[in-house]
């Protein structure tokens, strides 16, 4: 299996299928998360989205009718009840898949050849036979950067995670938090313009997971790209998020979208306990209903 064809956090996506557009940013004059009129300026437009896939036992629709409009520089969390499409969605939006209808058009800037999208995966994400070093240069391999240039970059990216001592090592030798900020260094590293989480943390145990919940939005703040995190954790939504897309049940659809209005950084101290108990139980609301259609249905 070649590299490419293994797949991975941070790997170059320049499929455009037609469904999937990208226009050009030199051509719409925003360049900022607003635009003139203080609108803020769209990054990703999914309008219509229809996906089934052909299964033993027949076809499963698993979105439809999927709108969805995400902003420059913010922090997207999708959550939604098991099946419902989230994982779907994060592929249409990758290239990894094409929809049967609808459109997916992501806003790109036109300097130099950056990747329009990376993903980060649950697992299984980086290569095993490639060192630390070597898998967080991939991306930029496979985008022509030379070595010396590479290894720069990549090493910058390691130190931001914490891993220097790590360079050498090779995946069986690492933690499954370990692996994860490899693959979490390979996808910045590749300067995406967009960078799509594929519940990244779901394996982790929680001490793990808030660890790498804080060096992501250290990262994430330092370059303010625009994230799709998708998660089933509502709480770590309403952490890492600055809006909430909630989810339907199969065939997946957006039910609702919440504002996190809560300051960041959202630390202990800073917290806003009350206003985060009322929005993990609106969106439980929302979500309670969806998650017992999904078991009904099991
Ligand atoms: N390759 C496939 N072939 C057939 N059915 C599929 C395929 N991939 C996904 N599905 C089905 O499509 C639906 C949506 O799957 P998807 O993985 O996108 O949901 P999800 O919301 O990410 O799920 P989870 O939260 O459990 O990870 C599910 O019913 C799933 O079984």
């Amino acid at each position: 299996m070649s590299d490419q064809a293994a797949g991975g956090p941070g790997q170059d996506i320049r499929m455009e299928s037609p469904q999937r557009s990208t226009a050009d940013e030199t051509a719409d004059s925003r360049s900022g998360p607003t635009t003139g009129t203080g609108e803020r300026s769209v990054r990703i437009r999914a309008s219509g989205i229809e996906k089934a896939y052909t299964g033993r036992d027949g076809d499963v629709q698993a979105l439809s009718g999927l709108d969805l409009e995400v902003y420059d520089s913010e922090f997207f969390c999708l959550l939604g009840p098991s099946g419902c499409g989230k994982s779907t969605f994060l592929r249409l939006v990758s290239g990894l898949l094409d929809a049967d209808a609808g459109e997916i058009d992501i806003r790109t800037e036109s300097n130099g050849d950056r990747p329009s999208t990376s993903m980060v995966f649950q697992e299984k994400g980086i290569f095993p036979w490639k060192s630390v070093l070597d898998n967080v240069a991939f991306g930029l391999k496979m985008r022509g950067v030379g070595k010396q240039r590479r290894y720069e970059i990549a090493r910058e990216y390691i130190e931001k995670v914490n891993l220097s001592e790590f360079e050498n090592a090779y995946p069986h030798q690492l933690s499954g938090g370990m692996a994860q900020r490899v693959g979490i260094a390979r996808a910045f590293a590749n300067d995406p313009q967009v960078l799509l989480m594929d519940e990244p943390f779901g394996d982790l145990d929680a001490q793990t997971k808030r660890y790498l919940q804080e060096e992501l939005l250290s990262l994430w703040s330092e370059s303010k790209k625009t994230v799709v995190y998708v998660t089933h954790d509502i709480e770590e939504a309403i952490q890492l998020g600055d809006r909430l897309g909630v989810m339907g049940a199969r065939p997946g659809h957006i039910k609702e979208i919440v504002d996190v209005d809560l300051e960041r950084p959202r630390t202990r101290e800073n917290l806003d306990i009350a206003r985060l108990e009322e929005l993990q139980t609106r969106v439980w609301d929302v979500l309670s209903d969806e998650v017992q259609r999904t078991v009904e249905r099991q």
